[in-house]
């Protein structure tokens, strides 16, 4: 429960509407009860005129002398009123005209009851769902290597949706059922104190029943949430990855593994089921009983003259109960309501309350990056696999020059560029940017001037230009076409019969990997930065096209400083140096020249094995 206190702040900001909503709910109830008064007095009349005509159930009928005990002053007005009339129809007929109005007035203020505490709802659910989507923009990298995408899906769907279920309907069925219950006891005991305890004995054995009976739904539905989660994750992977599952044939694999949990999902929903099928009848049973009660208690002591009971009373007591039964049977639905609320506002506080890694110090400057960089003496290991990505590394990279980093898969390549993005902190040494350590830089401004290719390659399922312009809002289409010129993908683009128009399916499926990665290419051109990291980003291209692009980029690099990462060296030639990376350690570094005069070494060996066209892959020692 206390975890819903996270919705405090919510609460806050909506407070009128809720304060207003609770309003409508007491004043829906209060009309609501004041109907079986009125019941009782047209029955309590009834039964006396005919006592004074002579056709009385039985001899001495109610008295009116009850009548009035514990009516509400609402109704004691309305029964002076319509006791002017003499005859009994209009009576009769007057009265059950207000029983009608107050039927209207309650559903008018249930009316506006659903508009203020089920909209405010809406307001929480679309804020809440805000909070979380902004949250997972903030978090780091390693936070989403150790969560599913199944799982973030899940939290910021069906996490919220139950979060607002508590918000809207189980606060109106909360206060809804509290003022009902204070409201008709009161009057209940206003009418008749004695049949009131007799239509409450069934109350204790309800409450335990529901007790017991909503732990166990509760449990029981925790179970369903796990395993909808799995099937959730189950089915997402099973859509991203379905080229591989259908080139490895694993569709019966994946098919028998969802149907695995498919099965486990059943079970569960069948085994809630089943004891919500008990519950509800139970319930049903007990309040059953209350009217019972009322029956033949109230009318033993109707016969016996006891306790100013009448036949109004009875009838009173009997619409009280119904009134009852609804709010009273849904406590067990309204509880395990909030549970299952909280349960899900503490998924969400999980996420929520996690201080990202990488964040604004305070006073970090915008720097205006002119393009220099210089990496001293940094040690970098990956926190959760304890892998030590680069040692002792220092680089200097001057304003404008071009470098290109070459070496073994896993030499900690990539790694330069997500220190230089700020997607790690060092753990010791430091990335310096024109005599600023990187941490005292605005983290937006450092990103929004570095432009970077990624290995792994990802466009929007949006049209081509838009994935190009995401890397500069609102570019013109002039802008857009000559970053995909330098990127070396215009022509393809101007085949294609929508041109930039095209839609690319999600992660780019109609693309091949090659126009993927030149359009992910030109994205990062057209945001024209100071610095520039391609990493290994022309690796789906053939080398001919390589080179073309690489003549391109050489004028547009211009004053630019670029990193280069790559396994293809004979395209490295123009570069101001060359550094070979071994173990998170500088193995290498120099011209190409230089490089070629280290006898036996890591760069030489390559470059002849790609010029004997041997492929790229790394020399063995
Ligand atoms: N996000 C990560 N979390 C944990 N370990 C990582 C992560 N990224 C890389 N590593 C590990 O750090 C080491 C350096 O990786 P890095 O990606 O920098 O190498 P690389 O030289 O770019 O490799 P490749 O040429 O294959 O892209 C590797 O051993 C790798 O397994």
């Amino acid at each position: 429960m206390k975890h819903l206190g996270a919705l405090g702040k919510y609460f806050w900001k909506y407070r009128i509407r809720l304060g207003a909503g609770i309003l409508f709910v007491a004043l829906s109830n209060y009309f609501n009860v004041l109907s079986p008064q009125l019941m009782r007095f047209i029955v309590n009349y009834v039964d006396q005129s005919l006592v004074l005509t002579g056709n009385a159930a039985r001899p001495g009928g109610s008295g009116f002398g009850a009548e009035t005990r514990g009516y509400d002053v609402l109704v004691k007005k309305i029964v002076d009123w319509v006791t002017r009339y003499n005859s009994i129809a209009r009576v009769v007929f007057i009265a059950s005209i207000v029983i009608l109005v107050l039927a209207l007035l309650r559903g008018f203020f249930m009316f506006l009851m659903r508009q203020t505490i089920i909209v405010m709802s809406r307001h929480i659910e679309y804020d809440q769902k805000n909070e979380v989507y902004n949250q997972y923009q903030r978090l780091s990298g390693r936070f989403f290597k150790s969560h599913t995408t199944g799982d973030l899906m899940n939290r910021i769907a069906e996490d919220v949706s139950r979060v607002r279920i508590f918000t809207g309907p189980a606060i109106m069925y909360i206060v809804n059922l509290l003022t009902v219950i204070i409201l008709s006891v009161f009057f209940m005991v206003q009418s008749s104190v004695e049949l009131t305890i007799y239509v409450l004995i069934p109350l204790p054995v309800l409450a335990v029943i529901i007790y017991f009976v909503n732990s166990n739904i509760h449990k029981k539905s925790e179970k369903i949430q796990a395993a909808l989660s799995d099937l959730t994750t189950n089915a997402q992977e099973s859509y991203s990855g379905i080229r591989v599952i259908k080139s490895f044939v694993q569709e019966n694999a994946m098919f028998n593994f969802f149907s695995v949990n498919s099965e486990h999902y059943r079970k569960n929903a069948i085994a809630l089921a089943r004891v919500e099928a008990i519950y509800f009848p139970s319930i049903q049973l007990l309040i059953g009983i209350s009217t019972l009660f009322t029956i033949m208690i109230g009318g033993l002591y109707y016969i016996h003259h006891e306790h100013n009971i009448t036949l109004g009373t009875i009838v009173e007591f009997i619409v009280y109960v119904n009134m009852l039964t609804f709010p009273v049977s849904a406590i067990g639905l309204t509880a395990s309501m909030v549970q299952r609320a909280a349960a899900s506002q503490k998924r969400l506080n999980e996420f929520l309350d996690i201080v990202p890694e990488i964040k604004n110090e305070t006073g970090a400057t915008p720097l205006q990056l002119d393009g220099s960089i210089a990496f001293n003496a940094v040690d970098f290991t990956y926190p959760d696999t304890g892998i030590r990505a680069l040692q002792q590394f220092d680089l200097k990279v001057r304003k404008g020059e071009k470098i290109a980093i070459t070496g073994k898969t896993g030499s900690g390549k990539t790694t330069v560029a997500q220190l230089l993005l700020r997607m790690y902190d060092a753990d010791s040494g430091a990335v310096v940017l024109q005599h600023h350590n990187i941490r005292d830089i605005d983290l937006y401004a450092l990103r929004e001037q570095i432009s970077y290719v990624p290995q792994d390659v990802f466009l929007f399922s949006d049209t081509v230009a838009n994935n190009i312009r995401f890397g500069k809002p609102g570019a013109s289409m002039e802008e857009v076409i000559a970053a995909a010129e330098i990127a070396g993908v215009a022509r393809e683009i101007d085949g294609f019969e929508k041109g930039y128009d095209t839609m690319i399916g999600e992660r780019g499926v109609t693309l091949s990997g090659g126009q993927k990665q030149r359009i992910s290419i030109a994205r990062a051109l057209i945001k024209e930065s100071a610095i520039i990291i391609f990493d290994d980003s022309l690796s789906a291209v053939d080398a001919k096209t390589e080179k073309e692009i690489m003549g391109r980029l050489n004028a547009y690099l211009d004053e630019r400083s670029a990193i280069i990462i790559t396994h293809r060296v004979f395209s490295l030639l123009s570069f101001d140096r060359i550094i070979v990376l071994d173990e998170g350690k500088i193995a290498e570094q120099g011209s190409h020249d230089e490089l070629m005069k280290i006898p036996d070494g890591f760069y030489a060996r390559l470059y002849h094995r790609q010029q004997m066209g041997l492929g790229t892959e790394e020399p063995t020692p």
